[in-house]
């Protein structure tokens, strides 16, 4: 039997020549977890003026120990007048600091006596005051092109007046299944029938990495009909994914039909679960490669591979380099395992504490077994050839990323 290929290897296949796909411009507001394909450089500084940190009294910290006399209130949004020595402001957080003014004492500390404050002394230069520029400046690189956009730098394009953004298009996916045995749920199920759970857990796993899944179809069991299928999926699509039929390929009409059109490869990797997997390009409706990958069509195999396949492909076509990879977490088996041949990517919950992290598998680990998805926080790799005890040291990917 020919030997196993390295999951390494098969990635460095997939990705061999990808290149991102266009950018867009896009609204602010609808642009959550999609990939900047521009650098954006800050058009202000942030904030924008000297401002308080508290509710308080502004001053010259030279005139700190003192009755002042107070000479002006500054609320947010207001413009102060300079600010006359020996006086103070009554100021509020976020307020501009008045010129001749280089502190604030919070209001706590102040006592009032006859419209007049006593500020103790000794008070230090800008003791609660955020300067202008502080936070931004303006012309310096405020988000790296490659970021994915989540809440804080939404925020963080807000704070500048940035309504819209330059973007990658979602790359376009279509999602194939085969096998005569799978209905949709809604159906009725007949004898030996199941309903097809990959295409529900795939396409909301392609649209959680940025994907927008364009084509959704059944492949037909007959030659003709599968390269009609495929020419259609690859009209639509940048990536053409399916499931099933993958490992002994009696079959062999998705096989023959791409070859057809284009060139498949079949990898026989040591990875459990998700041995078999195709790699194939397709021709596009016009110059464009369209990438094949058929997936197995155990429904944990497809999920494994999904997650160290088809996340860095979405990566690389985003031009994401935090989707190449999953962080690496390191933790504790509260499991025993034993490995062959195969790297194993066990499902695996985690719990932590303090700075002690420990994965327990799911008890059953099978490739049909969806149940051990449902929940994992993780995929505990265990190595080929190994033998895990129970408080082994071992790596886990952590799968909760946004
Ligand atoms: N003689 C061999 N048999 C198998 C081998 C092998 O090397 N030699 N490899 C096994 C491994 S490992 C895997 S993984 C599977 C891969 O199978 P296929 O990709 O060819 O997929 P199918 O045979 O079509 O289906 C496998 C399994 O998954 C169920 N399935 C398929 N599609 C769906 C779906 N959309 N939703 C839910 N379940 C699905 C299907 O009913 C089968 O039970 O092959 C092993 N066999
Ligand atoms: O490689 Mo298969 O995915 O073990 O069931």
């Amino acid at each position: 039997m020919a030997e196993l290929q390295s999951v390494e290897a098969a990635l460095a296949a997939l990705l061999r020549g990808v290149t991102p796909v266009d950018s867009e411009i896009v609204a602010c507001e609808v642009a959550k977890r999609r990939v900047l394909a521009e650098e954006v450089i800050a058009r202000l500084d942030v904030p924008p003026f000297d401002n308080s940190a508290m509710d308080g009294y502004a001053l010259h910290h030279a005139d700190a120990g003192a009755r002042l006399p107070i000479s002006q209130r500054i609320a947010a949004g207001m413009a102060p007048q300079p600010l006359a020595r020996g006086t103070c402001a009554r100021i509020f957080t976020g307020a501009a600091l008045p010129p001749g003014a280089d502190c604030v004492v919070m209001q706590e500390k102040v006592e009032l006596d006859g419209g007049e404050a006593i500020i103790p002394a000794p008070v230090t230069v800008n003791n609660n005051v955020r300067h202008r520029g502080s936070d931004v400046t303006a012309g310096a690189v405020l988000l790296e092109r490659g970021e994915r956009l989540d809440a804080a730098a939404l925020g963080y394009l807000a704070s500048q007046g940035i309504v819209e953004v330059s973007v990658r298009r979602r790359p376009r996916c279509a999602l194939l299944n085969s096998g005569d045995e799978i209905v949709e749920p809604g159906q009725a199920l007949g004898p030996g029938q199941i309903y097809n759970s990959n295409r529900a857990m795939l396409r909301n796993l392609l649209e959680s990495f940025g994907a927008e899944v364009t084509f959704i179809a059944s492949m037909p069991d007959d030659a003709e009909g599968t390269r009609a299928i495929l020419a259609l999926a690859a009209e639509q699509a940048d990536v053409v994914v399916s499931t099933g039929g993958v490992s002994v390929g009696e079959e062999d009409h998705v096989k023959a039909a791409i070859e057809a059109v284009g060139q498949l490869d079949l990898w026989r990797l040591a990875l459990k679960p998700g041995k078999p997997l195709a790699l194939g390009r397709l021709a596009g409706s016009d110059t464009r490669t369209v990438r094949f990958i058929g997936l197995p069509g155990n429904p944990v195999s497809s999920f494994v591979a999904a997650w160290l396949f088809l996340r860095p492909l979405m990566g690389a076509l985003l031009d994401c380099p935090a989707m190449g990879s999953l962080p690496v977490l390191p933790a504790r088996a509260a499991f025993a395992a034993r490995t062959g041949a195969r790297r194993h990517y066990m499902r695996v919950t985690l719990t932590m504490d303090g700075r002690d992290i420990t994965a327990h598998a799911f008890p059953d680990q099978g490739s049909g077994v969806l149940s051990s998805c449902v929940g994992a926080d993780a995929l505990a790799v265990i190595p080929a050839d190994a033998t895990i005890d129970e408080g082994d040291r071992i790596d886990c990917l952590w799968l909760r990323v946004d």
